[in-house]
């Protein structure tokens, strides 16, 4: 035990060591010792006391140097690399969120095909676990089985898992079909201003539900009603219209729903409820008629479609490091309006012929960017509900903004402070200027400079600062990743995988 504690503290030193470029003689004669005593601790051959540990973090200018992987994930950057080759988009953070509530709906087997192994994912399958529900990774991690308890134990809830996330939200429609009264923490998620229930819950109500929240609880009552005409949603927001959706796939009859999101993610759930034998008419449009079923007992087996924002990110990441770069499995039909609105702005790029995505339904393409001279827009970049430009995706145009040339407004209405996070860019040299909480003005081109920094707290301007590190040279860290590894599976090694040079390192 104590012997393979010291080999993994060795082969961290080395690799430390390897990172900075140093050979053992070298690290020895910044520590005062012998490149043998070196050669021993990097073999695992030596006790090492904590003060050398330190010593060595000091020398070597990093905390690689870390014991056990329960410490908060950090980046260390070395920027001013191209990246080529191919990438494939993985499955959706979003859609996988709601899959999996979905799962809920169903007293059969469910199988999702090609989840995203990513932090959002593992923290509902914790919820899961606490209340019963059986998951498991399968054919060799790629796929998820879940198989519902008879009865869920929502009393055993892990609300430290549920609070991390803001999709516990959408337990909701489902749980309202199966129990009278529940209790489920408040939502958490990304630090993005308020957010609040009240949209949910003017659908929900629909269906006899009920709230009171008291003390980071919501208190659910539930006198089962099915709603006597349209449900109108008073926002085109993608998880109030999923959680109507839920509530809907087991209500008895039909339910309309008006000023729905027709989302990437609310579209993989509405083919998700096909396969559980709901009817769902209006795929693709705002006003979605679900024909639901009092009970669902099937073995269902679906596979959620690619991530337009991670393709988006891919995108990001070949304009600000003047890479060409295959983006492989690209759902077009959910970034039409950014490579428009790219084309303007100079973007060099190739598609391929549409193909379809696993679920039948989605439509892909392979999509090669090539490096560009890049204007700014003459419009300014703003989100509108699908189809226009991807909420999400408004945080990867103030990194391509700042490597086209001239101004470009960005102008994120929809979250309070998300704007706000993006001028982080202007510690690794970007020239962003905040001309309120909503609108950034980016001026481009930008000579990018390494940095050390915390990553925000909101997933996708965490990803922009990533991705301009990435641009700039030298080496930059970026400090408490966890909120990146909440949307993106293995991140780092897979832009490593094309010629990134990111490593993970761990505080002790
Ligand atoms: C798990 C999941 O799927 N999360 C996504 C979902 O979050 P989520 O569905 O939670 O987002 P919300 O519906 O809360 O919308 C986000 C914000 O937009 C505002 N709003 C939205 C629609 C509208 O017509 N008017 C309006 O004002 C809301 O008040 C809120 O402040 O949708 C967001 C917007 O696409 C995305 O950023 C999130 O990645
Ligand atoms: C805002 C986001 O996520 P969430 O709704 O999970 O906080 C996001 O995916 O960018």
């Amino acid at each position: 035990m104590a012997d393979d504690y010291l080999v993994r503290i060795g082969k961290l030193i080395r690799d430390a060591r390897q990172h900075r470029g140093w050979t053992q003689t070298q690290l020895a004669e910044a520590l005062g010792t012998s490149q043998s005593a070196v050669n021993r601790i990097e073999r695992g051959n030596q006790n090492i006391s904590l003060e050398m540990i330190a010593r060595i973090g000091e020398a070597l200018d990093s905390e690689i140097v870390s014991l056990g992987y329960s410490g908060p994930m950090h980046l260390r950057v070395v920027g001013g690399r191209r990246l080529s080759g191919s990438i494939d988009v993985k499955t959706s953070k979003n859609a996988c969120v709601a899959l999996l509530c979905g799962s809920l709906l169903n007293k059969g087997r469910t199988v999702l095909r090609r989840v995203a192994r990513i932090e959002e994912v593992y923290r509902l399958l914790e919820v899961l676990n606490s209340i019963g529900v059986r998951t498991r990774w399968i054919n060799e991690g790629t796929d998820l089985e879940i198989v519902p308890p008879a009865e869920l134990d929502l009393d055993a809830m892990d609300a430290a898992a549920a609070r991390r996330t803001r999709s516990i939200i959408m337990f909701l429609g489902p749980l309202l079909h199966r129990m009278d009264r529940f209790r489920l923490p408040y939502a958490g998620g990304c630090d993005l201003g308020t957010r609040t229930i009240e949209p949910h819950m003017i659908a929900l109500r629909r269906f006899g539900l009920d709230i009171t929240a008291t003390e980071g609880i919501y208190h659910a009552e539930v006198s089962r009603t099915a709603p006597d005409r349209p449900i109108v949603l008073t926002e085109r927001g993608d998880t109030v219209t999923e959680n109507a959706l839920l509530a809907a796939a087991r209500n008895d009859g039909v339910t309309v729903i008006r000023n729905a999101s027709s989302n990437y993610m609310v579209q993989d759930l509405c083919f998700f409820l096909e396969a559980l034998g709901v009817k769902v008419e209006g795929i693709g449009t705002t006003t979605l008629t679900v024909h639901g079923m009092a009970d669902i007992d099937v073995d269902v087996d679906y596979s959620p479609s690619e991530d337009p924002v991670e393709a988006m990110s891919l995108l990001a990441a070949a304009v600000v490091t003047e890479s060409e770069l295959t983006i492989r499995r690209v759902p077009v039909e959910f970034l039409e309006i950014e490579l428009a609105v790219l084309e303007e702005m100079g973007l060099d790029h190739d598609r391929t012929a549409e193909y379809a995505a696993d679920n039948g339904r989605t439509r892909l393409i392979d999509l090669t960017v090539r490096p560009s001279k890049l204007e700014a827009p003459i419009d300014k970049i703003h989100p509108m509900p699908f189809p226009g430009l991807n909420i999400d995706n408004v945080p990867f145009f103030a990194a391509i903004a700042a490597a086209a040339q001239g101004k470009t407004l960005i102008h994120d209405w929809v979250y309070d402070n998300r704007a706000i996070y993006l001028t982080d860019l202007n510690r690794l040299g970007g020239r962003l200027q905040l001309l309120d909480p909503h609108r950034v003005l980016v001026e481009g081109p930008t000579r990018w400079r390494a940095a050390e920094m915390m990553c925000p707290p909101a997933l996708r301007p965490a990803v922009v600062v990533l991705l301009a590190m990435m641009a700039a040279e030298g080496t930059s860290v970026l400090r408490n990743v966890y909120v990146i590894n909440r949307g993106y599976e293995d991140l780092a090694e897979r832009l490593n995988s094309v010629g990134a040079q990111i490593e993970i390192f761990r505080d002790i």
